[in-house]
């Protein structure tokens, strides 16, 4: 048998000199691989390197996919695999050797286990880098036994929760602010399932009987799958996370028991069934999201990471049982698309990659497609029963180990444009909406404390707070003209509030009769702002026409391939999938309408005499001019 697909190379020879002389090359982390492979990859496993996103300089993460190869230790067979942790290889003469960052002994424990796969990544997500992690194996080599643990075992998932917060705390004694978050959902039958949503009701999938039944938690069993049947999640393209799991529950987590709480429970909402080489057998993809968010300082960068932990359902022959057989097939359907995906990158490939062939592809595309550092799990069985199912195992270990990747950091100074704007507009407009309840507190005191138009001290630092609001408000109407498209619903939103903070600034001075100068350079400001408004506003309306035509187009196929394709429901899924993100587009057309109203009701309150007065001055109505509401 010769190993394909990037397999490392076959060797019928006895191991022993072999593996010694790899063994070097291997702990440098130097893939053994054909030339033209090795090539293609850096030559280290990992590393960190400057680089450089649109002009700015931010930290890239350069490597390949850190692959580890876990033997469950043998029950009952013959073994036909020699497994050298030295040399980091798996070997069997009829299929060759494979070499990998990290085989263990099937003796290893899952703290080993832990410090040489998954540690690193961890470390990595901490300093604000993506990681990802998934085990992959065939039903009943260990997956769930490494992530979640057993027989006494603490799992990987765990360890992370004990890495995170014991760096966390030791942070925030330090006087940073952090924060985690986690989502756990499933993914059973190509369909999502959110596993932190104990709230729906639970049933039971038909169990081998065909029949229904309703159940509070799981338990194992032989003949039936357990677990919730929420309903199913879509997906959707998200701009700053790639994908997104609409309405997926996020739980807070302040410490690590809480953490752990949650995740258990999420566990204990698991589909779980029986098969010949399992009796409690994982029947879906199950994925932990754990968003790590830290600030070192109140005007330090803010670093945001996901951390996925993926434990994957077992592939399996064909199953004995009809909902096994049922589940079986999907399992092997998307554990088969992630392979084609894993092959297609491996060989660089700059064709099409099929991430939407599958749920499981799909949400793991921004990871695989460069945007998390990643570290694969494998578990094997070491039987002569299994020797298939280890040997494709194995080669998908090693496609996986020719993937390389360039991850930058997610610190908010790398943030796109976009993203620093919506940033940087919150924070401007928590400024505004605190120096407007200032400046009503004022205000209210000057009008008890003096008669007439003698103004208090009050007044004369609300004015002070006025010209620094008129100079922000410059800024923030610069920032304001390169803003994207792609963000402009949530920008409009903080415009708009922007916006009516300003106009009630206008009216408090109007109420007060706040007599200054300054407050004319706050009306300059103002109607700079409104031009800006203007012009995006014009932007806006053709971008609007643009969807607007792009969504009848998407329509119009749509009803086609409805009345054409009856079948082709992944075809009819994307379409429906592009008209809703269409749709979503357009509700900003609502936000629009609203802020062009809000400009002009803006314009109405310019009109006070001592401004309108002075007639060599730009006046505000000429920049707010009346626009047609119809886009
Ligand atoms: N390394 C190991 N050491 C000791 N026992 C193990 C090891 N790996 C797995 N086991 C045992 O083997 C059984 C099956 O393991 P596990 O449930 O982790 O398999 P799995 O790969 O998750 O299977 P499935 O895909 O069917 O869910 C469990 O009883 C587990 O305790």
């Amino acid at each position: 048998m010769r190993n394909t697909g990037g397999a490392p190379n076959s060797s019928s020879s006895s191991s022993g000199a072999s593996l010694r002389r790899r063994a070097s090359s291997a702990k440098l982390g130097t893939p053994i691989r054909s030339s033209s492979r090795m090539s293609r990859r850096p030559s280290s496993s990992m590393s960190l390197s400057s680089g450089s996103s649109s002009g700015e300089a931010s930290a890239v993460y350069s490597g390949t996919i850190r692959v580890s190869v876990r033997p469950r230790p043998l029950d009952t067979g013959k073994n036909m695999w020699v497994i050298n942790s030295d040399a980091n290889c798996v070997f069997n003469r009829e299929a060759g050797d494979f070499f990998y960052d990290n085989v263990f002994s099937p003796e290893v424990d899952n703290k080993s286990v832990y410090s040489s796969t998954v540690e690193p990544v961890v470390n990595k997500c901490l300093e604000g880098y993506n990681g990802t992690v998934f085990a992959y194996g065939m039903t009943g080599s260990g997956k769930t036994y490494s992530m979640q643990g057993g027989e006494g075992q603490i799992g990987l998932i765990d360890l992370c929760v004990e890495q995170i917060f014991s760096h966390f705390d030791a942070k925030t004694q330090r006087g940073a602010e952090t924060k985690v978050v986690c989502s756990y959902l499933e993914i059973y039958n190509e369909k999502l399932f959110d596993l932190l949503n104990p709230e729906t009701s639970l049933k039971v999938g038909n169990g081998t009987n065909g029949r229904q039944s309703s159940l509070r938690m799981h338990s194992a069993s032989s003949t039936g799958v357990t677990g919730s049947s929420a309903e199913d999640l879509r997906i959707r393209d998200d701009p700053l996370y790639g994908v997104k799991v609409v309405g997926l529950t996020e739980v807070d987590a302040p410490d690590a028991e809480t953490l752990l709480r949650v995740i258990r429970k999420g566990d204990s909402f698991r589909r779980i069934g029986g098969t010949d080489f399992n009796a409690r057998s994982s029947r879906s993809h199950a994925i932990v999201l754990i968003r790590l968010t830290s600030r070192n300082a109140p005007d330090a960068p803010q670093t945001v990471s996901t951390l996925c932990l993926c434990d994957l359902a077992g592939s399996e022959k064909a199953a004995w049982q009809l909902e096994r057989l049922k589940e079986g097939s999907y399992i092997n359907k998307s554990l088969l698309a992630l392979g084609t995906v894993i092959s297609k990158l491996s060989q660089g490939s700059s064709s099409h990659i099929p991430y939407r062939d599958s749920k499981l592809t799909r949400l793991l595309q921004p990871s695989l497609s460069g945007n998390s550092i990643i570290s694969i799990l494998c578990t094997i069985h070491l039987s002569t029963q299994t020797f298939g199912e280890t040997v494709n195992t194995l080669r998908f270990a090693s496609r996986a180990k020719n993937i390389s990747y360039s991850v930058s950091k997610m610190e908010n100074s790398s943030f796109s444009t976009d993203e620093k704007f919506v940033e940087s507009i919150i924070r401007e407009n928590e400024k505004l909406k605190k120096t407007v309840s200032q400046l009503r507190q004022n205000g209210s005191a000057s009008t008890t404390a003096t008669s007439g138009s003698t103004i208090s001290d009050g007044t004369v630092n609300a004015n002070e707070q006025m010209a620094e609001l008129v100079a922000e408000n410059k800024i923030l109407s610069e920032q304001l003209e390169h803003q994207k498209r792609l963000n402009e619903e949530v920008v409009m939103e903080q415009v708009m509030n922007n916006n009516e903070s300003l106009q009630q600034l206008v009216q408090i001075q109007m109420q007060y009769q706040i007599p200054d100068p300054k407050f004319d350079q706050a009306i300059l400001g103002l109607e700079q702002f409104g031009k800006t408004m203007m012009t995006k506003m014009e932007e806006m309306k053709s971008y609007i026409m643009h969807l607007e035509q792009k969504l009848s187009n998407k329509e119009y196929e749509k009803a086609l391939l409805d009345g054409g394709r009856e079948g082709d429901s992944e075809k009819t899924d994307s379409q429906e999938d592009q008209i809703e993100e269409l749709q979503r587009a357009l509700k900003s057309k609502e936000s629009i309408i609203k802020a062009l109203k809000s400009a002009k009701s803006m314009r109405e309150i310019f009109e006070p005499p001592a401004i309108a007065n002075d007639e060599n001055r730009p006046q505000a109505k000429d920049y707010l001019k009346p626009i047609d509401n119809k886009v």
